[in-house]
């Protein structure tokens, strides 16, 4: 919306959330206490906020005004009930459709924006459509494709931007009037227009596809690991086939993210609920070999610490689910924390943007153990050195670029030996670290 805003000058964007907390965060005067960590995102907020783009928690005045409402709120995977663990949780997209009902009084434009099952159009038409006051409303799926740590590039340069909807006259104006707002400042050729059940499910898809082809290679790694063969190097001979193309082929300890997993989850879960198991299968593959590609890593380190880390401090760089971004959301880092807690392990943990308070309500969250042993095994330092000071062994688990310009000579010298180094992205020069003495252990090599 804040990219919106600023290639729209004269259109007025009010963000409305019910989280009073973070729309203070928003409009705080400090541009370093935004809510996001995303490169970039403090210009932009600058450069529209005020102008035209407006935070705010008065959810129903913003309603009343607006002509278009983009629903944003979260989807996550269901905690409870019926297709609990796999289902998209509706709920919130539920409350916003009938606040909508209740509080318009002129006609709208309500966009999907947040990743939604296919045919969730039906619902929100039909909650909107019973109102009994006459307001007519258009419903288009609009779903996002940026990535965080990239997020303002993949906006201002999209590689499309998709838009479905109703194939009659009034939806196709709802339609046009949204192209319009994209027309600023994307190319016509990259807006494509869809019926809107294709348009949701395209999202689902296209995270699927993209979370399939990590796994893909993730389970290459495992063979390299086998053979001798080198993943890095795999990679780069099968990305070179113009047809296979070498983007989302890096090699890692598990994807992580808010995304890839629940949405996966409701793909297998609409092909369960349609009777579709072979296909339900087929994709829940792409979870299974992530988890496993957790698990391996968090079992190696154990292995090669002579089957014990029990008292041992175990460093880990990085804790966000990939660069750029202070998220850690289904992060691979917690999951292999809490194998290597469950083995009594100390695990130290560096992050440049996540803050201690949230490694620890992340690895409570899963509810293993009481929140004071996690408090005995888990600390986090805001200084890699003071992290890394006397640990047998150093997990990379994010690949912040700064992790490269370390001294590692001085990393070294302050470590117990043999001093281990398990990268879980390859990011680190090996045999750097080899030469000042470290044993090394990449994925796939
Ligand atoms: N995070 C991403 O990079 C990304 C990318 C593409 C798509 N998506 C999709 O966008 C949606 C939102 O994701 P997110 O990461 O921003 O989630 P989030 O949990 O960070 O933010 C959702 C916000 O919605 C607010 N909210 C919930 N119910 C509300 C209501 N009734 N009225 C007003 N505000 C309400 C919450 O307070 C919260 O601040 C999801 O469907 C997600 O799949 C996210
Ligand atoms: O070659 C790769 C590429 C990614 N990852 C990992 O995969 C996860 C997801 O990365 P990425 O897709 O870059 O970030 P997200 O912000 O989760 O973005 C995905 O999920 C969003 C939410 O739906 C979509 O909008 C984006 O298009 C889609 O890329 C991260 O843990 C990455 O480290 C790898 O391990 N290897």
């Amino acid at each position: 919306m804040a990219v919106m805003a600023q290639k729209n000058p004269n259109i007025k964007i009010t963000v409305v959330d019910l989280n009073a907390q973070r729309i203070a965060d928003w409009n705080d005067n400090d541009l370093g206490k935004l809510p996001i960590f995303e490169p970039g995102l403090d210009q932009v907020v600058n450069e529209a906020r005020g102008r035209n783009l407006f935070f705010s928690t008065d959810v129903e005045a913003a309603i009343q005004e607006a002509q278009m409402i983009f629903i944003s709120v979260n989807t996550p995977t269901k905690t409870y009930g019926a297709g609990k663990g796999m289902a998209a949780d509706l709920k919130y997209i539920e409350l916003c459709a009938r606040q909508i009902a209740k509080v318009a009084t002129t006609n709208k434009i309500v966009v999907e924006k947040s990743t939604l099952p296919v045919k969730t159009a039906q619902a929100i038409k039909s909650i909107l459509n019973h109102t009994g006051n006459g307001v007519q409303f258009q419903i288009l799926s609009n779903p996002e494709f940026l990535a965080e740590g990239t997020a303002i590039t993949d906006l201002t340069n999209p590689d499309r931007v998709l838009i479905g909807g109703d194939q009659t006259p009034e939806g196709k104006l709802a339609i046009q009037s949204l192209v319009d707002v994209y027309g600023s400042w994307v190319p016509k050729a990259q807006i494509l227009t869809t019926n809107i059940w294709s348009s949701e499910l395209s999202k689902l898809v296209a995270n699927a596809f993209l979370a399939q082809r990590v796994s893909s290679i993730n389970a290459i790694s495992e063979l390299c690991e086998a053979t001798e063969a080198n993943v890095d190097e795999v990679a780069k001979a099968i990305g070179m086939d113009s047809r296979i193309g070498p983007k989302f082929l890096k090699s890692s300890v598990g994807f992580g993210g808010s995304c890839f997993q629940k949405d996966i989850l409701n793909l297998v879960y609409i092909s369960k609920s349609l009777g579709l198991q072979e296909v339900a299968d087929y994709w829940e593959q792409v979870i299974i070999m992530n988890n496993h590609q957790r698990n391996r890593f968090a079992n190696n380190i154990v292995k090669t610490l002579y089957n014990t880390v029990s008292g041992k401090k175990i460093a880990f760089l990085g804790w966000a689910f990939k660069k750029d971004t202070n998220d850690t959301r289904e992060s691979a880092a917690i999951y292999v924390a809490d194998k290597l807690i469950d083995e009594q392990a100390n695990v130290s943990v560096y992050d440049p943007k996540v803050t201690a308070s949230r490694v620890q309500s992340d690895i409570n969250y899963l509810n293993t153990r009481t929140e004071a042993q996690n408090n005995n095994y888990l600390t986090s330092l805001d200084n890699p050195y003071d992290a890394v000071k006397n640990a047998h062994a150093i997990a990379v688990l994010t690949e912040w670029d700064e992790f490269k310009t370390y001294d590692w000579q001085r990393i070294y010298d302050n470590m117990s030996k043999p001093a281990f180094i398990f990268d879980g992205r390859n990011v680190l020069d090996k045999l750097a670290l080899e030469t000042i003495g470290f044993h090394v252990k990449g994925i796939g090599k």
